[in-house]
């Protein structure tokens, strides 16, 4: 609850008494209909740059009690698909329960297993923490998780670490991989929509990106993320989503017709 500047999934209706910006009018995630999406011909494929870490590279993986983040070197960047540039922070995923799915954006009303979002900072604002207060200062690329087939091979770095860090607080390392993996095939098809974080101090400083094309994980894959990890208190750490926000006259561009 609000006061001591704590917050959970469970008190998301009392957010904005500790945090104004939560009650802003530019908030996310958000419900994205595909019939009032606008296509636009500027929005170029996103192109990435210098993910495939070599393997002497060791990466932070925290439970910091609200998802599992795994640290970014400043050196993997966004080349194309934004005007301005971006250097990446971290990643984390969201996820459901086994009663249910758990992303934050939903395509008209449809809530996908999980959501992996990889966050970037605008370097030409200054250092992360003044970036972060600035409108377009920082960059999410989101993509949703979806159960398929077989196991998503791209994954199990992540994935085959997570009992590591099971208590909130705890951390381990992973060796450098191929980050580009995690995301779909296709990145040159995507919405785009001015947000923000979805988590308190939801500053609305985020530039959404929202690929069409989903990930596809194994059953097993999806049912580890939902089963292993505990928040506070040892209870587990599941359906880390927040609700849907009105758009409040804002458009979503699309890269596609
Ligand atoms: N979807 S999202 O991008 O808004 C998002 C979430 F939904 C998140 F839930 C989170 S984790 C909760 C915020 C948090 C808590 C602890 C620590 C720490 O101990 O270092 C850090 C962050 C989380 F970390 C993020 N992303 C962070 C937002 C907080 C700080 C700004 C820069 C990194 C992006
Ligand atoms: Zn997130």
């Amino acid at each position: 609850g609000p006061g001591h500047g704590h917050w959970s999934y469970a008190d998301k209706d009392e957010w904005q008494l500790e945090f104004p910006f939560c009650g802003g009018q530019m908030q996310s995630p958000i419900n994205i209909d595909t019939n009032s999406t606008i296509f636009s011909r500027e929005l170029q494929p996103v192109v990435l740059a210098g993910y495939n870490l070599d393997p002497s590279e060791q990466l932070s993986l925290m439970n910091n009690g609200h998802t599992v983040v795994l640290r970014l070197p400043g050196s993997l960047t966004i080349a194309s698909g934004y005007p301005q540039e971006y250097r990446a922070m971290q990643l984390h995923l969201h996820w459901g329960s086994p009663e249910g799915p758990g992303s934050e954006h939903t395509v008209d009303g449809r809530r996908y297993d999980g959501e992996i979002h990889m966050v970037y900072y605008n370097p030409s604002c200054g250092s992360i923490k003044e970036a972060m207060k600035k409108p377009g200062g920082l960059a999410v690329l989101a993509a949703f998780l979806q159960v398929g087939p077989e196991d998503n091979v791209h994954y199990q770095p992540l994935l085959e670490q997570l009992h590591e860090v099971q208590e909130e607080g705890k951390e381990t390392t992973v060796a450098g991989f191929n980050i580009e993996g995690l995301l779909p095939a296709n990145l040159g098809r995507y919405y785009r929509y001015s947000g923000s974080l979805t988590t308190p101090p939801c500053y609305q400083t985020v530039n959404w990106t929202v690929f069409s094309q989903t990930v596809l994980l194994s059953k097993e894959q999806i049912s580890l993320l939902e089963t292993t990890l505990q928040g506070d208190d040892d209870t587990d750490l599941q359906n880390n989503f927040r609700l849907t926000q009105r758009l409040h006259g804002r458009k979503v561009l699309a890269s596609f017709q």
